[in-house]
């Protein structure tokens, strides 16, 4: 049974008078791994920054499950933010902090929990990444892949529903990426969670995507939607070539 999670309804993004997309139309559904592509500055991160209620809409909706997030109460939106994970590029670990101090920030922050059940938490998540034994290391004694990890626990700190990643595998060396890939895989099946990316990395929108978005910057719309193995041979070249690197790449 598919259930629509996100669902994203004729939005327009503009920074003041500049549109950067319009009429955008699709649905992320419960459990899809869904992936937001298309070349440099076609507003991948534009789109996830309206997503995760960053940046309201021009026009248009943005509804979880059935509530349309821009138009709801504040009490009913932050609700929803509550629900939501993210791990920015950069990992944005503090880096003053260990890694149980990283991930036990938002439980700090949003639980009553006692000290020694937010850092038995703490523990929990940095294990759930691949992390044990690291609590009291800082991120500069740790690699990137494994400060990417951090950031990860700490965006699954407060079990949230859906995750959203932004450029996941940047300046990660392709067996740093592929085990990041597999962790998303993993974490989406024992969280039971969405997962939705923002991503240029071939490999991993084929390997993992179950669904997707392909933005067009030259027409500031969508130009594909579906499966990334199915847009492979999308009626749309700039789609297809996108995704077979203009045609060298073959499944
Ligand atoms: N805060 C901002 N104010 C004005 N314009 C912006 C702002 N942020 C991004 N832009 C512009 O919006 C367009 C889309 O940017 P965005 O970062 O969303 O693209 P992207 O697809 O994520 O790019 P990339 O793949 O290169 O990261 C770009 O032309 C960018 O210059």
């Amino acid at each position: 049974m598919t259930e629509a999670h996100l669902t994203v309804r004729d939005l327009t993004m503009a920074y003041g008078d500049r549109i950067i997309q319009r009429d955008l139309n699709f649905t992320v559904n419960r459990g899809d791994i869904f992936i937001i592509m298309g070349g440099s500055g076609c507003g991948k991160s534009t789109l996830l920054r309206h997503l995760i209620g960053l940046l309201p809409p021009a026009r248009g909706h943005i509804y979880y499950g059935d509530v349309d997030f821009w138009a709801a109460p504040p009490a009913q939106r932050q609700a929803i933010l509550s629900r939501i994970g993210v791990l920015y590029q950069s990992g944005a670990l503090w880096s003053s902090m260990t890694l149980a101090e990283n991930v036990s920030l938002p439980l700090e922050e949003y639980t009553r929990l006692p000290e020694t059940e937010i850092r038995a938490l703490a523990s929990f998540k940095l294990s759930l990444v691949g992390l044990r034994g690291f609590e009291d290391f800082y991120p500069f004694e740790i690699s990137g892949g494994m400060q990417k990890r951090a950031g990860l626990a700490r965006a699954i700190a407060l079990d949230p529903e859906i995750l959203f990643f932004d450029e996941p595998s940047a300046g990660l060396d392709p067996i740093s990426a592929k085990r990041l890939d597999d962790l998303i895989v993993e974490l989406r099946d024992s969280l039971g969670a969405t997962v939705v990316i923002v991503t240029h990395e071939l490999p991993s929108i084929l390997a993992i995507g179950t669904n997707s978005v392909f933005l067009d910057a030259e027409t500031r719309t969508m130009i594909a939607q579906g499966p990334p193995r199915e847009l492979l041979h999308h009626p749309n070249p700039k789609a297809r070539e996108f995704l077979t690197r203009g045609g060298t790449l073959h499944e």
